[in-house]
């Protein structure tokens, strides 16, 4: 219920908060705030960039080349690092680019090497780009902002979402959509990483063009995206196996049990945020909408039923139970709240379709509680609610392999 747009939301965004809030300087908080502030979803802007310069980001206007390279066409989005804009690259016959411009800021800068460090790894272990993750094209320093070209994508699976008026997608749709994800975050996982900031935003389509029909159920058009290919963006808080692990990680919607719980995480959080997207991608709203962790436990044990003893006894976060079960009034506000709106997963099953028991099925297994019971992506591959993709399509076709 709690919704504040000024709370750090990713994790790069709390270990930022974190810093800054050591200083606590006026000059800090309203640096804070503004780092903060930021929309939750990107718009694309034509014209302009009208923007202060002494944000931190370029001030720049369309028609500008950076690096005598790449013509600036128009704004794509913004982060909390800088702006997305979408270039032509003159050396590349004018092909067309998403550069990343980070704000000319100490702290910002050392988070995109991080970043080009994991895009790096990225490149060198698939060349050929098979693995669903955006390419990165070339990095530089311009001016102090430090700049990362990659391939230009389209609406993110959130913002096609929004424009489609929350409608969810269909099953076929989410199906696709699901197992690129699901190969994708595996090829990260085989390969030592864990992306652990995976929401809606952070997953683009490559084409977003679509199709309306006319739903007569529910009186209004639908889009229907024409291609489902999408790509992992956004690696800024992609951790190695062997780097240092911080304690809270992820935008709260989609952060796992054992982070909230500060019990340690491995690559298992990051088969959590999928199964809360692939939720979301079915029903059209945020399965866990809430920034309290006490109000987002109550809301994972209407949904999932009551916490696992073993987790609470490990949990040094004692204040959110008593007598070892969730400190919880579902005669509050709060519990009413999360009573009325929140569904229990078995209640989904209920529908007659197969398609929906092996949906669910598999969102049974990904949000599991114990990270150790949770379902591996390379086990969720070979989940029967993939069987129908089978031959005949290429991501099944590049993975097959796993499933032997
Ligand atoms: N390769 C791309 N092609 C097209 N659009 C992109 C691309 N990469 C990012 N974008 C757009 O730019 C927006 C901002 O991207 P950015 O990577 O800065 O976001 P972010 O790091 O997730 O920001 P925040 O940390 O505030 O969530 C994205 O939401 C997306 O809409």
């Amino acid at each position: 219920m709690v919704t504040s747009s000024k709370m750090p939301q990713t994790s790069t965004q709390i270990q930022v908060y974190s810093e800054l809030c050591i200083g606590e300087t006026a000059e800090e908080q309203t640096l804070m705030e503004g780092v903060f502030s930021a929309p939750r979803s990107s718009s694309e802007e034509p014209g302009k960039n009208e923007k202060a310069p002494d944000d931190g980001h370029l001030a720049y206007q369309n028609g500008d080349v950076l690096q005598e390279r790449y013509e600036v066409i128009s704004l794509l989005g913004e982060g909390t690092f800088g702006k997305v804009v979408r270039c032509v690259d003159r050396r590349r016959a004018g092909a067309r680019v998403a550069l990343k411009i980070i704000k000319n800021m100490e702290k910002y800068r050392q988070a995109a090497k991080l970043e080009i460090n994991v895009l790096e790894k990225i490149n060198e272990k698939d060349p050929h780009n098979k693995h669903q993750c955006v390419q990165m094209l070339d990095w530089f320093d311009y001016h102090g902002h430090v700049c990362i070209s990659m391939e230009l994508l389209a609406l993110s699976t959130f913002d096609f979402l929004k424009e489609n008026n929350f409608l969810p997608y269909c099953m076929d749709h989410i199906r696709q959509m699901a197992y690129q994800i699901c190969f994708a975050v595996n090829f990260l996982h085989i390969n030592k990483l864990t992306h652990t900031d995976l929401k809606p935003e952070n997953i683009l389509f490559v084409n977003s063009d679509y199709t309306i029909t006319y739903n007569a159920e529910k009186k209004r058009d639908e889009r229907k995206v024409k291609d489902t290919t999408v790509r992992l963006v956004v690696f800024g808080s992609a951790t190695f196996d062997h780097e240092h692990h911080s304690t809270i990680i992820s935008t709260h919607h989609y952060r796992a049990p054992e982070v909230i719980l500060e019990l340690g995480w491995s690559h298992l959080c990051d088969v959590w945020s999928i199964g809360c997207i692939l939720f979301e991608y079915y029903e059209g709203f945020t399965l866990y909408q809430t920034h309290d962790n006490q109000e987002h436990l109550a809301m994972m044990e209407r949904v999932r039923g009551p916490l696992p003893s073993t987790m609470i006894c490990k949990t040094r976060k004692q204040k959110y139970f008593h007598c070892r079960r969730l400190d919880w009034n579902d005669s509050s506000k709060a519990g009413r709240y999360v009573k009325d709106h929140i569904k229990p997963l078995w209640r989904y099953r209920l529908s007659e379709a197969k398609e929906h028991h092996q949906f669910f099925d598999l969102l049974e297994k990904m949000l599991e509680y114990e990270p150790s019971k949770r379902l591996s992506l390379s086990s969720a591959l070979c989940h029967t609610f993939f069987l129908p993709l089978r031959r005949g399509s290429k991501a099944w076709e590049s993975t097959r392999n796993i499933c032997r």
